[in-house]
């Protein structure tokens, strides 16, 4: 008997786990876990904390429809596997890769389990689309890439030549145990109240279109406009699928292979491979989490993050944008930008701080790429944006959305201005952006020369 604990793979098929315990054989206990040092009930409640709790729903409607076994227990991880280890006949633990810090603390303590009561350990890793080691011997090298485009030429080559396509194993062709030791089940069940939004997490799945359904809708009618549409953001042309990718409701290998031979789908493709790009950094940058420990950011100061946060900053783009993230848990990508550059540059905020905002806002909250945003916005991280190149939120919008049909949509009280004026500062503006451009300009200029080595600002 195996235990199979689902994390960041909330899906019954294309998993390189279930096609080699296909080929195994032998039955398994099938978990989720709820952990509540992730799923606090505040987390619950947020945008990020929904999304969740409907790709949840979504695993469980899966494991229902092929009429298979999937326990969900409230607790610990490592913990509860400990306690099933001891209590039922599991030769093996196996799950899916996870990078983040808390997440290597967790399972090392799950390995450690595993090891002290010699029971089998083994971890897949589905998210990217490349074979990390595998793609570091194509590429012949030992090191990461640090820059993305010359890690997209090769990526592009690696997915022609060595691309591994989705498993063929789906639920149904697996044999899961149906009851667990009843002491276990009881210590650990599901509380009542997390176990009722569940259940209405189900109740919205059920009217609305699958991510399957979705990415066959985005790619028939929308990924050959995706490029000259993307940063158009009061329509927001992107799939929405970030979501459900990042839980892993959504295979990334079956979206690439949906998009594929479709006209004009290289640079929604090119979007996977910048998730690659962030994916890779969180396995082989060790820096990945921990530029905030690295350099010295106590120059910095949150004392505008209420504002920005709340949409008070007196910049149009900026006060709408933070609008429709509060409301919705949406916004566009290019709306992410502008505002983390801009909390993070003109506001001189620490980059950890809007990154923990944006971990309760967003519907399609990820630790990795949200991680990866963060850093991109504020010059960090490989591959950044420079420090000096500071996007300006009025020309932003003037150049994405000249009519300001987007700042009028969500600040009704500007929605009288001429297209003209509706994209400047208001009187009550938080900052002056020429001046605090140059601040930063300096600001980070001290804060990166120590480790990179980036050229100086060009003359205006
Ligand atoms: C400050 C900041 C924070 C971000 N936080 C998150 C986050 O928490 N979760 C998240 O999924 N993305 C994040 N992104 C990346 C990007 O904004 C979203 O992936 C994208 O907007 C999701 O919309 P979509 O599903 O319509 O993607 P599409 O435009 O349809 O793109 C397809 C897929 O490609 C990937 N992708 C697209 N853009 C990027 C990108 N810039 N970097 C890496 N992968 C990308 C996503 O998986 C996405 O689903 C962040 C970007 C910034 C600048």
């Amino acid at each position: 008997m195996y235990l199979f604990m689902h994390r960041k793979d909330l899906r019954g098929y294309d998993l390189r786990a279930f096609d080699a315990i296909r080929r195994r054989g032998g039955e398994g206990v099938h978990l989720f876990v709820v952990d509540p040092a992730l799923a606090d009930h505040q987390r619950l409640e947020s945008h990020s904390g929904r999304t969740f709790l409907r790709a949840l729903a979504r695993l469980v409607a899966d494991y229902n429809a092929a009429d298979r076994k999937l326990h969900l227990l409230y607790g610990d991880p490592a913990e509860i596997v400990e306690a099933l280890l001891l209590a039922m006949p599991i030769a093996g633990f196996v799950a899916q890769a996870d990078f983040t810090p808390y997440a290597l603390r967790r399972d090392s303590r799950l390995r450690a389990a595993c090891e002290r009561h010699g029971r089998g350990y083994k971890i897949y890793d589905d998210a990217l689309l490349i074979d990390l080691a595998d793609f570091g011997q194509f590429a012949k090298r030992t090191e990461p890439y640090k820059v993305f485009t010359p890690f997209y030429r090769m990526w592009l080559g690696y997915m022609r030549q060595c691309y591994a396509p989705s498993g063929t194993a789906r639920l149904a062709d697996l044999h899961t145990v149906r009851k667990l030791d009843s002491g276990i089940e009881n210590r650990y069940r599901l509380p009542a109240d997390i176990a009722s939004r569940l259940a209405a997490a189900a109740r919205m799945n059920a009217h609305a279109e699958s991510p399957l359904e979705q990415l066959a809708s985005f790619a028939e009618a929308s990924v050959a406009d995706y490029s000259d549409r993307r940063d158009d953001y009061a329509v927001d042309a992107g799939s929405g699928l970030a979501r459900w990718l990042n839980h892993g409701v959504l295979s990334p290998r079956i979206a690439y292979e949906t998009a594929l031979d479709r006209d004009g789908a290289e640079a929604w493709i090119r979007q996977l491979a910048w998730r690659d790009f962030y994916l890779m950094q969180a396995r082989q940058n060790p820096d990945y989490f921990a530029y905030e420990h690295l350099l010295d950011l106590s120059g910095l100061s949150d004392a505008y993050f209420d504002a920005w946060a709340e949409g008070r900053t007196g910049i149009p783009v900026i006060d709408a944008a933070m609008m429709q993230l509060r409301e919705t848990g949406e916004l566009p990508n290019r709306l992410r930008m502008i505002t983390a550059m801009f909390l993070t540059k003109n506001l001189r905020c620490p980059f950890t701080k809007g990154e923990a905002y944006f971990r309760h806002m967003l519907a399609d909250y990820d630790n990795t790429l949200n991680r990866g945003g963060w850093l991109w916005s504020s010059s960090l991280g490989y591959d950044a944006s420079p420090y000096f190149r500071i996007m300006n939120p009025v020309t932003q919008s003037i150049t994405h959305n000249p009519s300001g049909s987007y700042i009028r949509r969500w600040l009704p009280q500007l929605a009288h201005l001429p297209d003209k004026t509706i994209h400047q500062p208001t009187p009550e503006a938080i900052v002056d952006l020429k001046r605090s451009r140059a601040l930063a300009i300096e600001a980070y200029r001290g804060i990166l020369r120590p480790s990179v080595g980036q050229a100086v600002p060009p003359e205006e």
